[in-house]
């Protein structure tokens, strides 16, 4: 099934001192089963905007999106884990029904040993691991990835990249995933969009060869 998302327009309206901002308008792409797809483009143009759209998390929007596959794993900007859950904790809320495999997801992102850990113990690494695991455990059938390897140093980003190739690759969710850099998306990514303009429109959109992510 080919999902759909049409968004005829979306206003944040005005904030205080900060004016009412159509932030898309037109913008209209579809995504395949299984496809792994980047989004590119300047901050503030609206990237993470699009993937809460996308989740169906900010629905306040004009348009419409049609065949989501479900269930979603979401893996935010910031890892967003509950301060008050170990690592293992965190994860076995997205496993009510099989706890045990909570340390097995976390051994799968090299997290052995640091199952009883809270977050605030954990480097931003190690919980965006945590948190990429959580976004994998729903065993999802679309992947969405914001950011996931900014502020990291090269190895720690080269590290989570492998982890998301070879996830993405035994699962074959669509994926969707925002980033800053063109080399990110070139390596993992089937196909790139780019995005721009006020209000934001998809500019370019073109596939990429040699994608690891579809090996
Ligand atoms: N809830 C909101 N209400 C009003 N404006 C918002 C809201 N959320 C985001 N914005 C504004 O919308 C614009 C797009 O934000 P968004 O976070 O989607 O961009 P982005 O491309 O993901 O940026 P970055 O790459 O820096 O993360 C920004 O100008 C932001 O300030």
């Amino acid at each position: 099934m080919t999902m759909r998302v049409s968004i005829e327009r979306k206003v944040y309206p005005r904030r205080g001192e900060a004016p009412a901002r159509v932030l898309f308008e037109d913008l209209s792409f579809e995504l395949a089963d299984g496809e792994v797809c980047a989004i590119v483009g300047s901050s503030g143009i609206g990237k993470s905007s699009l993937l809460q759209i996308v989740a169906g998390l900010d629905r306040e929007f004009e348009g419409v999106i049609t065949d989501l596959p479900q269930p979603v794993g979401y893996l935010f900007q910031s890892p967003r884990l509950l301060p008050w859950r170990t690592a293992r904790q965190n994860l076995e809320l997205v496993l009510p029904e099989q706890p045990g495999k909570a340390g097995e997801w976390l051994a799968q992102v090299g997290l052995a040993g640091a199952e009883d850990v809270y977050p605030q113990r954990l480097s931003l690494g190690m919980a965006r691991r945590v948190a990429l695991a959580r976004a994998l455990a729903v065993q999802p059938k679309l992947l969405l990835l914001d950011e996931p390897f900014s502020s990291l140093d090269d190895e720690t980003s080269r590290d989570m990249q492998n982890l998301m190739a070879t996830h993405v690759k035994k699962l074959r969710p669509t994926t969707l995933f925002v980033t800053h850099h063109w080399h990110e998306a070139a390596a993992l990514a089937q196909r790139v969009m780019t995005l721009d303009g006020s209000p934001a429109r998809i500019v370019d959109d073109q596939p990429i060869r040699q994608a690891k992510a579809a090996e």
